[in-house]
């Protein structure tokens, strides 16, 4: 059963839509419970779903460590013993071993001659008198004699390595809780099992990995959480909104880099609510992350399809653009290694044939996912080719996904419109029946002047949705907003890290849980 997180759910069917979400944005429905009052009891049963979830996933990686070991095990044994060796093979290299350089060729032939080691211990022991025999007829009796130990200690050696492997398949208790020391029962963790509770996650199928995730995206948006939203917190709990804490909200949202459009959408929808109502602090909150949910969503809501994630048998073509330092490859690497681990065929097409390195970094990248890299040797050749090539291969291998790399930088501006334009007909041509999403990578450190750029790849690659990366550690999380309130475009992943597992498809209710709640 393989966790396509593309999804968030396992492709089994025995998995109900009841029990698992379909989408990464159906839990943000408004159908999500929204924890305004939290009673002793509410954190009673956290409680034990955590504990639940926790103990499941410990179990998990207990099993994991058998089965490596097990796996590791099995691997020194084969390597150890090769199957096809017999004892004469055995006897065999061992006279090989041993051979003194210095002797003369009497004792080679008997060496390479095919007679058994029990007819030569026969002949051997049958010399008995060592002091009438000539030099080499001695030469050969010791040789004998010192076969005889080596291939004793040969088999005993073999035992001995045999008997260790064995044992160590039996980690001990203390083994295995120094092995998931990093599982660790803590306010992040319970955090994290509330999170992926409230999207009807079951406590046995929550991972170690979303766990991981999680913690990372809500620490990543500390700084943000920090700076400014906790303030916003503070002034929405406090009831009816007059004039000096509307300006407040607005200062505070602008600083997060939220933008004019969306701190104004904001702000009136809070006025609507928060006037002329006394709201409970806990209800105003649900409300500030219901009107966060719902923008984040418009856009998804706006197009036909709420999921955007390939489909098993069917070729999706998915093209990355963005300037240059923004994350592209990173980003290429990161999705490349989602949809390996979840079952789908990937392929990556290297289209930044600008830069020298790129193509080089890119295939970096898709060794460690797994993933094969179409690319052309030259330098400079022409990008659109590559592409062409790309799909081709992708057709003919039943490529369920096929990303596209770009350069980040040409010539000048105009260049890389046009050259971006050019794979775009490209593979609108060679492929005019097959989804294709034109994503855009956007740095979210440089906040409102990424939105700049993302108007100009718009245009040129006819640009679907973005990618936001390096959210671990950045003031600017608001910028997410922005990109949708003033963009219109719908986030599809976000990244926390320069690792491989940092980069999620975008969830804007763990987004809002993370942003607000952490
Ligand atoms: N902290 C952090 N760093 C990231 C993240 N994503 C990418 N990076 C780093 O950003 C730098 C640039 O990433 P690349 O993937 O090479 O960017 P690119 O857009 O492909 O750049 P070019 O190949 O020059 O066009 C690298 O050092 C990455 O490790 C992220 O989510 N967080």
């Amino acid at each position: 059963m393989v966790f396509n997180w593309f999804r968030r759910q396992h492709n089994d069917s025995s998995d109900t839509p009841e029990q698992q979400p379909e989408g990464e944005t159906q839990p943000i429905q408004e159908t999500q419970p929204e924890p305004a009052v939290e009673t002793t009891e509410d954190t009673a049963e956290l409680l034990a779903f955590a504990k639940a979830a926790y103990k499941n996933i410990q179990h998990k990686q207990q099993a994991q460590i058998q089965e490596t070991d097990s796996a590791e095990e099995y691997a020194s044994i084969s390597a150890a013993i090769p199957e096809e060796t017999t004892p004469e093979e055995v006897a065999t290299s061992v006279t090989a071993e041993v051979t003194p350089v210095n002797v003369s060729e009497e004792p080679t032939r008997q060496e390479v001659a095919p007679t058994s080691f029990s007819q030569e211990t026969t002949e051997v022991s049958s010399l008995e008198n060592p002091a009438t025999l000539s030099f080499l007829e001695r030469a050969a009796v010791e040789r004998q004699a010192k076969q005889e130990r080596l291939i004793a200690t040969a088999i005993e050696v073999e035992e001995a390595e045999t008997t260790p492997t064995l044992a160590s398949t039996t980690s001990t208790p203390d083994d295995i809780e120094a092995e998931i020391s990093e599982l660790e029962f803590d306010d992040g963790f319970v955090w994290s099992v509330e999170v992926l509770a409230a999207q009807g996650r079951r406590a046995e199928d929550i991972s170690m990995e979303e766990i991981t995730w999680l913690k990372k995206l809500r620490q990543g948006l500390d700084k943000t959480r920090r700076n400014i939203l906790n303030q916003l917190k503070a002034i929405v709990g406090q009831g009816p909104l007059n004039q000096a804490a509307v300006s407040e909200i607005e200062a505070l949202l602008l600083q997060a880099d939220v933008g004019v459009e969306a701190t104004d959408f904001m702000i009136d929808a809070l006025q609507k609510k928060l006037r002329d109502e006394v709201t409970a602090p806990d209800e105003a909150i649900a409300y500030l992350k219901k009107i966060l949910r719902d923008m984040l969503d418009a856009p998804n809501k706006a197009t036909e399809k709420s999921t955007f994630a390939p489909e098993k048998d069917n070729l999706s073509i998915w093209l990355i653009t963005g300037v240059n330092g923004a994350g592209k490859t990173t980003t290429i690497g990161k999705i490349a290694h989602l949809a390996h681990k979840s079952g789908y065929k990937c392929l990556i097409g290297a289209a930044d044939t600008f830069r020298a390195a790129a193509v080089e970094q890119v295939k970096v990248w898709g060794s460690r996912s797994g993933v094969e890299v179409i690319a052309n040797p030259g330098q400079n050749t022409d990008p659109a080719a590559v592409v062409f090539d790309a799909i081709t291969a992708a057709q003919s291998r039943g490529t369920e996904l096929l990303l596209i790399d770009t350069a980040g930088r040409l010539q000048n501006k105009r260049n890389l419109m046009d050259e971006l334009s050019k794979i775009r007909r490209i593979i609108d041509k060679k492929a005019p029946n097959i989804h294709v999403e034109s994503l855009l990578v956007l740095d979210s450190t440089l906040g409102q002047n990424g939105l700049r750029q993302a108007e100009v790849f718009s245009q040129a690659a006819q640009v679907s949705g973005v990618v936001l990366t390096k959210l671990d550690g950045t003031a600017k999380g608001g910028v997410a907003l922005a990109v949708v309130q003033q963009l219109g475009l719908p986030i599809r992943f976000i990244g926390a890290g320069e690792g491989i597992e940092d980069l999620r498809p975008f969830s804007s209710y763990e987004f809002v849980e993370a942003l607000l709640n952490g």
